[in-house]
């Protein structure tokens, strides 16, 4: 690459332009090689050497490259670390160029995909547990349509919410792409932004109806306009990145608002339901759910996990499968391991779909599909079989000729590489099976030759050997060439070596040739057979995707089960009062932590407690030391309602949950400089987004509100934000907090109660039981926590100095809340104020203004403005 204007230059330049900032992978031979800046980030976090080949405008140009052949693993990392790539292939061969061209004709080549975290479908990029969910979004007058897909599946999803809502949307499906429209003002930072043309709601039902080959979507479900126009947007980048080869997209489900429990992403991620905050998935509550044995079980826990359920007959029902499951050790240990053996084939699908399917996969189709039969015909069928079991189990039969054929078509293990053949099996086609014949045959005919050729020559080191340049030939060591190289020998020489010497034979370049042609031949025939399997997979695509979905589900549900046995979980009651009760419940995370410890020699067991709210007892206020266990208190709740709402068994004795629309966790401040927001503001966003939309079905934890700033600020606040949680939200609520004052509130508050978490001081030293007991907490121990941790004896018994003057002064004082007690409820408050504006109104409305001079209207303007600021006062 030579000067700047290469017509390999400006062939670079013109698909890097095309290549709409993505990194651009450049075929050359047995490489892709990457230019300029791509060059310098690629070796960066590839960490492989950055050089430079020719120049551009005078200056040498960066390069690096990476083979072909082990491309997929360098563009894994590209994309883990947030990179998207286009490939650019070579389209034609160099021959074809020569005439097209002549000799100095660059070879074609074209952009053939984008390989983008949202649109993987190779196992290797792929990670087996997770779903890999590409999303759009579009806003249509303040109503946000969402479309969803995971290509690895094909699985799609299409819903509405207010705009306000969308966040907290996408929160849930936790996507590795969102595409919205480029003029979209509101748009996620990250998001990728596409043509606006693309998001048309009529576009986007007229490429559904096309992909589905229906006339009308009803068939599928009701879609609103920002629907439609979401996945018009999805769609039309499916298309871009794809370059007009389709991935699978299953017909759209439509998800409806209210369908699940609404969880906003602060509270997902103070859950650490996917993910914990340390980032991984290590710590998170899926890692000490998840007992399933497939990948597919495993994303569909995720997903269940990240839309717990709010209909309780569907709840129900998943729990009553789950119990089944609990119930007969034996029947789930066949469950499961049939279900162990099973290939992913909601992937492998995925994969066909999208073309870059191999005999491989078709065999894990057959494998699966197979599996999927066997285990149908293993379970019993029972009266007391639940009916979510009756109506997967017809989902995973069906597929006999589907089967049957490629069972008969395939080899055993049918190998990834399809270019080499030899995947489908013998008597399947009687014309290949000749052609195999005629090629082994002319195998053995040259072991024939070689036997026969060291017998004329006397030369018994002479073999007969191929390589990929030579095609066969006949080697012998250089000190007996000479006999060969005799004008009639019948061998004519081809090439000398180091130590040897190659030649060709008449009878060897026949039989040669016969291989070369029927081995051709075999293989354009595999090829075409791997063309009508493809073909009858892809008629039976959706019926497989549900035998993958009906396998997934059964799978979550025999994982679940294991799981509460493992652990002593039990079956929850779904109730729809607004209750709460739980007896004897665990935080899974922190129990499972625990015992991991006493394995390694640790003494703690986990202290169950009990959480019993109820209509006349809803707002539990928790007091106590630090670490003393309020947080995870809080939290196991929460966790103990959404996986029961998932349709899973719970830690706990026994629970009683009603059922809840929203789920709020505000626990514990993070800082979020990345958004500019401070600890404290993030905290008050956070609560300002409870109190508008907690409901009396809601239930929230809430940590510590108000300790992000001074000690009046944080009280005063803490005080207000219980009151209107007591008053106006009436949602059920756990509040820890380390302000004694607040249990002042229990003299008003009438369905509030006093709890604390015991600690005890024995010999000097701190003891925390972690045990939630009734009434207010009688001391804090903070000085006590701070000596446990290790603070210096000095700054200890200053820190008791102190302590003791602050409490001296307490005593005389009254404490922070002197004076609070006449405070008016936060409600009566309001209704004053509310009383005040009803006397302006009448006021204003009794006046005759037509009436008035202007003078008495001033005089009463004043009058009234006076009013109104006295109850401001
Ligand atoms: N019920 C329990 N049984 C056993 N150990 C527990 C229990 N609850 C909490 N712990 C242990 O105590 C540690 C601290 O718990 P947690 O963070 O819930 O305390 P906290 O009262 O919220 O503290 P702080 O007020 O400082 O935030 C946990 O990491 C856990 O190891």
């Amino acid at each position: 690459m030579a000067g700047s204007a290469t017509p390999m230059m400006a062939q670079y330049l013109a698909l890097k332009a095309q290549a709409e900032g993505c990194l651009l992978f450049y075929r050359m031979g047995d490489f892709f090689e990457l230019f300029f800046d791509d060059a310098r980030i690629a070796a960066s976090v590839l960490d492989i050497a950055l050089t430079s080949r020719g120049e551009h405008d005078g200056a040498p140009i960066p390069m690096c490259g990476v083979p072909v052949h082990s491309a997929e693993g360098y563009l894994a990392r590209l994309i883990r670390a947030g990179q998207r790539v286009a490939i650019a292939e070579q389209v034609e061969t160099p021959e074809e160029a020569k005439k097209r061209g002549g000799s100095k004709a660059l070879v074609a080549r074209d952009i053939v995909r984008f390989v983008t975290a949202g649109t993987l479908t190779e196992d290797a990029l792929l990670e087996p547990r997770r779903a890999n969910v590409l999303a759009a979004v579009c806003e249509l007058r303040g109503v946000c349509g969402i479309a969803h897909v995971d290509i690895s599946t094909g699985y799609m999803e299409l819903e509405e919410c207010p705009a306000h809502d969308v966040t907290a949307a996408l929160a849930r499906l936790d996507a590795r792409e969102v595409v919205v429209p480029e003029d979209w003002l509101e748009a996620p930072t990250d998001a990728i932004a596409r043509p606006r043309a693309g998001f048309s709601s009529d576009g986007g039902g007229e490429d559904l109806r096309r992909i589905h080959g229906v006339a009308t979507l009803d068939g599928f479900g009701s879609f609103g306009r920002a629907m439609l126009a979401a996945a018009g947007g999805l769609i039309a980048y499916l298309e871009h990145v794809g370059r007009g080869t389709m991935p699978l997209l299953l017909p759209p489900v439509p998800r409806e608002c209210g369908d699940t429990l609404a969880m906003d992403a602060a509270t997902r991620s103070s859950l650490e339901i996917i993910e914990s905050s340390q980032g991984g998935r290590a710590g998170s509550l899926i890692d000490a759910v998840d007992r399933c044995v497939t990948g597919a079980g495993a994303r569909q826990l995720a997903e269940d996990l990240s839309a717990p359920l709010t209909r309780k007959e569907l709840i129900d029902e998943r729990l009553a499968l789950v119990a089944w499951l609990h119930d007969d050790a034996i029947l789930r240990g066949d469950i499961r391991s049939a279900l162990r053996a099973l290939p992913d084939i909601g992937r492998a699908l995925g994969r066909i779909a999208a073309g870059r399917g191999s005999p491989r996969d078709l065999g894990q189709v057959r494998d699966g599909l197979e599996q999927a039969r066997a285990l149908r015909d293993r379970l019993p069928g029972s009266a007391d079989r639940p009916a979510l079991l009756d109506r997967l189990l017809p989902a995973l039969g069906g597929h006999g000729a589907l089967t049957d054929l490629l069972g008969r078509a395939l080899v055993p293990q049918p190998p990834t590489e399809r270019g080499q053949g030899g995947f489908i099996a013998e008597g399947y086609d009687a014309a290949l099976d000749d052609l195999r014949r005629t090629s082994g045959s002319a195998r053995r005919a040259i072991a024939a030759l070689e036997a026969r050729y060291r017998v004329e020559t006397g030369v018994a080191a002479l073999k007969i050997r191929h390589n990929g340049v030579l095609g066969y030939f006949i080697e012998v060591p250089a000190r007996h060439a000479d006999a060969l190289m005799t004008p009639d020998s019948g061998f004519t020489h081809r090439q000398t070596m180091a130590g040897a010497v190659r030649f060709n034979s008449l009878g060897l370049h026949e039989e040669a040739g016969r291989i070369a042609e029927a081995g051709g031949h075999a293989l354009a025939a595999e090829e075409a057979h791997f063309e009508e399997l493809v073909e009858a997979v892809m008629a039976a695509r959706m019926a497989i995707a549900a035998t993958a979905a009906a396998l997934a589900r059964i799978d979550v549900a025999a994982g679940q089960a294991e799981r509460a046995v493992e652990g002593g979980w039990t079956r929850p009651r779904i109730v729809l009062e607004s209750v709460l009760q739980v007896q004897a419940g665990r935080h899974p995370v922190v129990e499972a932590a625990l015992m991991a410890n006493r394995r390694s020699g640790g003494a703690e067991r986990f202290v169950a407690n009990d959480c019993m709210l109820a209509a006349n007892d809803r707002l539990w206020l928790i007091g106590g030391p630090n670490m003393g266990g309020k947080s995870t208190f809080l939290r196991q709740n929460a966790l103990i309602v959404l996986l029961a709402q998932a349709g899973g068994f719970v830690p706990a004795a026994s629970a009683v949950i009603g059922l809840t629309d929203r789920l709020f966790s505000r626990v514990g401040a993070s800082d979020n400089l990345a958004r500019g927001r401070s600890t404290f503001m993030v905290e008050m966003v956070e609560t300002a987004a409870i109190l508008s939309q907690a409901t009396d079905r809601s239930f929230v934890i809430l940590d510590e509100v108000g300790r992000g700033t001074s000690t009046y600020d944080g009280l005063a606040l803490a005080w207000a934000v219980v009151e209107a949680v007591h008053e106006t939200n009436r949602c059920r609520c756990l509040f820890a907090t380390h302000y004694h004052e607040l249990t002042r509130l229990a003299e008003s508050c009438d369905a509030l109660s006093l709890h604390h978490v015991r600690a005890r001081e024995w010999k000097g030293d701190l003891v925390l039981l972690h045990e939630l007991a009734p009434g207010p907490a009688d001391r804090s121990y903070g000085i006590a926590v701070a000596r446990l941790a290790g603070l210096p004896p000095k700054v200890i018994s200053r820190a008791k100095a102190v302590l003791d003057k602050l409490e001296k002064g307490r005593a005389q004082t009254g404490g922070l809340a002197a004076g609070l007690g006449d405070l008016p409820l936060f409600a009566a408050a309001a209704e004053a104020e509310e009383a005040q504006c009803d006397i302006l109104r009448d006021r204003l409305q009794a006046l005759d203004v037509d009436a008035l001079s202007p003078r008495e209207a001033l005089e009463t303007l004043y009058e009234l403005k006076r009013e109104a600021g006295s109850s401001e006062a």
